[in-house]
């Protein structure tokens, strides 16, 4: 990091030779929040001398930003395809604190101080994911459903508040080796690292230095509602079309605290094929339907294993996600659909012990292919989803 020299200019002041450099620019994002440099006051100046040299100097928000190297190497580049450019030179610093404020008021926009994000009025769908079981994969099928419904265009974020089982991370590769991403941190505002085009946010980003491998995080109540309460207040997601979120399973605390905090959300609910995975599963739709949440659909997970000789084999049975279904069906909720049914597949496990999920490193494995799916269900239903009858066809 070099302290810069060249004096302070703005894109106003900016001269013939300045201006296309200054047009490239806008094509550079902060990695985390994804808007334009040049929108977010990070260019402090731009210089081209008469032979074509630039020199342009770009603003941190802190020292040893973790995106500071991608954004000094994708200036570098975009102020290199400026025409007339033969040669540049990023100068790098770092934001006064009067910067920074300006910076995050710019980021916040007219929102103010610090309200509770995605509220009654937000634009943003908000989907929690729950099962009543645990390990029936509800963190992989988020994980799948969020990449897959960025890879479509949307603006996504995902919300990992599964505090005992916070997988995410792993799913999405932002931790190995018992090294999780840490969020950035400008004053107040919590910046959510981004994976796979997702913006994520997880309890297991909050451990400090403990190793999350071999870290038990006992919770109350109270406490599980306040880190809820300021995922959703203090970190910065911007403008979502959809908020996932990864609940823990059962129908605790945190089940009753997103019901409080987000009355709007939509349930997706996850099983296996299995009789009794199924009856607890209905239990945790039922509590999410007592907060007033919507359920939008069931996904029935690890469903036949199909075999390389193309027989299946149905190791945790058959029917589980379509009995949910008709359980959470009545003539006061409309019928709850079963959106898809993800068959066991080795890749798809493989692919997310490895960091990036099988519908982004396997998208041919016939489990991959269902989620991705249902995610053009779920993007397709937009929040009207509940109580229509959606032409699905379990495999
Ligand atoms: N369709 C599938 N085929 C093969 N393996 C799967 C499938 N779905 C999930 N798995 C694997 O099953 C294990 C449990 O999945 P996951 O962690 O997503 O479950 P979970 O329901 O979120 O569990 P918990 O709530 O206890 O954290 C993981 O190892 C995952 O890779």
């Amino acid at each position: 990091m070099t302290t810069p020299d060249i004096p302070a200019e703005t894109r106003d002041q900016a001269g013939p030779r300045e201006r296309p450099v200054w047009t490239e620019l806008d094509r550079v994002r902060d990695p985390e929040i994804l808007r334009p440099i040049t929108e977010l006051g990070m260019v402090r100046a731009v210089r081209v001398d008469a032979e074509g040299r630039a020199t342009v100097s770009i603003l941190l928000t802190i020292a040893g930003c973790p995106a500071a190297r991608r954004i000094e190497a994708d200036t570098r580049e975009a102020a290199a395809a400026a025409a007339g450019v033969t040669e540049v030179d990023v100068e790098v610093g770092v934001m006064t604190p009067a910067e920074r404020q300006a910076f995050i008021a710019r980021v916040r926009g007219d929102r103010g101080t610090r309200p509770l994000q995605f509220g009654p009025d937000s634009l943003t769908r908000v989907i929690t994911v729950t099962s009543g079981k645990g390990g029936v994969g509800k963190s992989s099928l988020t994980a799948g459903l969020a990449v897959s419904l960025a890879a479509e265009g949307l603006s996504v974020g995902l919300v990992d508040a599964d505090v005992f089982g916070f997988s995410i991370p792993g799913i999405l590769g932002l931790s190995s080796e018992g090294t999780t991403v840490q969020p950035t941190r400008v004053g107040d505002m919590i910046l959510p690292p981004v994976a796979h085009g997702v913006k994520v946010i997880s309890i297991g980003m909050f451990l400090g230095e403990q190793d999350p491998r071999t870290t038990a995080v006992s919770w109350r109540g109270p406490m599980l509602h306040r880190t809820i309460e300021q995922f959703l207040r203090d970190v910065w997601f911007g403008d979502l079309d959809v908020l996932l979120l990864d609940l823990p399973p059962g129908t605790g605390d945190i089940a009753i605290s997103v019901g409080q905090l987000l009355p709007q959300a939509e349930v997706l609910v996850v099983t296996t094929p299995q009789e009794a995975a199924a009856d607890v599963a209905v239990r945790s739709a039922l509590v999410a339907r007592q907060t007033g949440q919507r359920v939008i659909g069931v996904v029935e997970n690890m469903a036949g294993l199909v075999q390389p000789d193309g027989s299946v084999v149905d190791v945790f049975g058959t029917g589980g996600g379509a009995l949910v279904a008709e359980r959470l069906s009545d003539a006061e909720h409309g019928a709850v659909p079963l959106l898809g049914s993800v068959p066991l597949s080795p890749p798809f496990r493989i692919a997310g012990d490895a960091g990036t999920p099988a519908v982004l490193a396997a998208p041919d494995d016939p489990a991959a292919a269902e989620v991705v799916r249902i995610a053009a269900q779920l993007a397709r239903g937009g929040r009207g989803l509940a109580g229509r009858s959606l032409a699905v066809t379990p495999r």
